[in-house]
């Protein structure tokens, strides 16, 4: 399937995009874009009139008094709350939140799923949205939830908020566009969205079947991790995240606007597009990041560093040093350790590993992990490499070398994760995933040396 024939609301962008046609380079920048000249007030947030006669609308992602504050000053057609009223609940069976543990699913385990096919019945972002795994409390503001989305429609006259979180998306097919309140971001497989908390918002497919992974953070925001030691650069630097340029639409449509409020989903009917924001100023806004901007640091003469040398973004959970979420990229490097077992190596960990493939082959996976698909490693459940890796890196020439067509990710956190129903019984999950290692040899034979 490719561009949706369905006719594309008129969107109005500002003239001259600038050199980033149509986003603003910089993370947690304080933005300031506006779709027509003179709409964003100078010098003041709430003068007695605003230009174009536009309402002034704070949203605020933070608490006000925040050690940093995140908060953007919108200057709309009409205010928010003429957009959602008289809220009338709904249900999207697949979309859960946690906690969600269900007695009868066992989630302590190595579990591995083949890619979550597509359907034969057309599906929007909200509909096509399958949770695999939850964790923590999204009433507490803790925890997260991974979900698989399998999009083939664009939402039409259809409009989406989360109150509960902030949403990683990780697309590993087709493409979507994000109509948000703050801007147009579009993004593809090797890139990531991430959708604040609150913001209004559209998804339309621009190149489909869609397929990709999304992580629901009910805490707080992601952020570049510290680089310590490493320095001002390297890893994700902030001028590769982009924001979107203001962008409206003034259009008076029957439309429907659907919020995600403590795990409920409810609608309320609009009269009109929300997407009317013809001006903004702020730190709180949605962003792209391009994955292949990251800058890989690691060893440079023996041993394998922890993962969390591969982080592009943490969530804090409040305790230093140990996120709600990890978001960590395996992407393209080269491997040049020197009498190293080179891949990663078998472990159990506190935090729970959720992995996901966006292409190519996952070195300690050399079979089985494929792209689309997702592996779980739960809180001190243990694992590493299968036999097939672990022999051919155990035995192989430690010359330089490239490791080629690989990106996969992980969206690790510090609260077991539980997997849904549907990750437990509907998806195609791999019940022979744990034979990966059953044949792994014993070596052992009571005398020194190598074997
Ligand atoms: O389990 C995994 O494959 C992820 C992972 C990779 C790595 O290089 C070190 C530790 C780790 O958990
Ligand atoms: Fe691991």
């Amino acid at each position: 399937m490719n561009e949706q024939s369905n006719p594309r609301p008129m969107i109005q962008a500002p003239s001259h995009p600038g050199p980033h046609e149509g986003y603003m380079p910089g993370f947690g920048n304080d933005f300031e874009t506006e779709a027509l000249p003179g709409a964003l007030p100078q010098g003041m947030n709430s003068p007695q009139k605003v230009n174009y006669g536009l309402y002034g609308e704070q949203l605020s992602g933070t608490a006000f008094t925040d050690v940093r504050p995140e908060r953007t000053w919108c200057y709309r057609i009409r205010p928010s709350v003429k957009h959602s009223h008289r809220y009338t609940k709904i249900d999207l069976p697949h979309w859960k939140s946690a906690p969600c543990v269900d007695p009868d699913v066992i989630s302590l385990g190595q579990y591995r799923w083949d890619p979550v096919p597509h359907q034969d019945t057309p599906l929007t972002w909200l509909t096509g949205m399958r949770t695999m795994t939850t964790a923590g409390d999204v009433n507490m503001q803790v925890g997260m939830a991974t979900h698989v989305y399998l999009v083939t429609q664009s939402m039409q006259d259809e409009y989406f908020f989360s109150a509960d979180s902030e949403m990683l998306v990780v697309p590993q097919e087709g493409r979507l566009r994000f109509a948000t309140e703050l801007g147009i971001i579009d993004v593809e497989p090797q890139e990531i969205a991430i959708i604040p908390r609150g913001l209004v918002y559209r998804v339309e497919v621009l190149d489909g079947p869609a397929r990709g992974f999304v992580c629901e953070n009910y805490g707080q925001k992601f952020e570049l991790p510290g680089r310590g030691p490493i320095g001002a650069n390297c890893m994700a630097n902030p001028r590769d995240f982009k924001a979107p340029v203001a962008a409206y639409e003034d259009r008076e449509v029957p439309s429907t606007i659907t919020i995600k409020w403590c795990g409920q989903f409810h609608t309320s009917k609009i009269a009109q597009s929300p997407l009317d924001v013809v001006a903004w100023h702020g730190n709180y806004a949605p962003y792209k990041y391009d994955l292949k901007t990251y800058c890989p640091v690691g060893a440079i003469l023996f041993d394998h560093p922890d993962p969390s040398i591969f982080t592009v973004l943490t969530a804090p959970s409040g305790q230093p040093g140990t996120a709600n979420i990890d978001f960590v990229l395996f992407r393209e490097r080269w491997m040049v350790a020197e009498d190293t077992f080179r891949p990663p190596w078998y472990h159990k960990n506190i935090m729970s590993e959720l992995m996901g493939n966006i292409y190519g082959q996952y070195d300690a996976k050399p079979k089985g992990f494929v792209p689309g698909g997702i592996s779980l490693h739960n809180m001190m459940i243990p694992h590493g490499p299968d036999q097939q890796a672990f022999e051919g890196a155990s035995n192989a020439d430690l010359k330089a070398e490239k490791l080629d067509n690989t990106m996969s990710f992980m969206f690790e956190t510090r609260f077991p994760q539980h997997l849904t129903p549907f990750a437990a019984t509907e998806a195609p999950l791999q019940d022979d995933y744990i034979y990966c290692w059953e044949t792994l040899e014993k070596k052992f034979d009571g005398t020194p040396g190598k074997k």
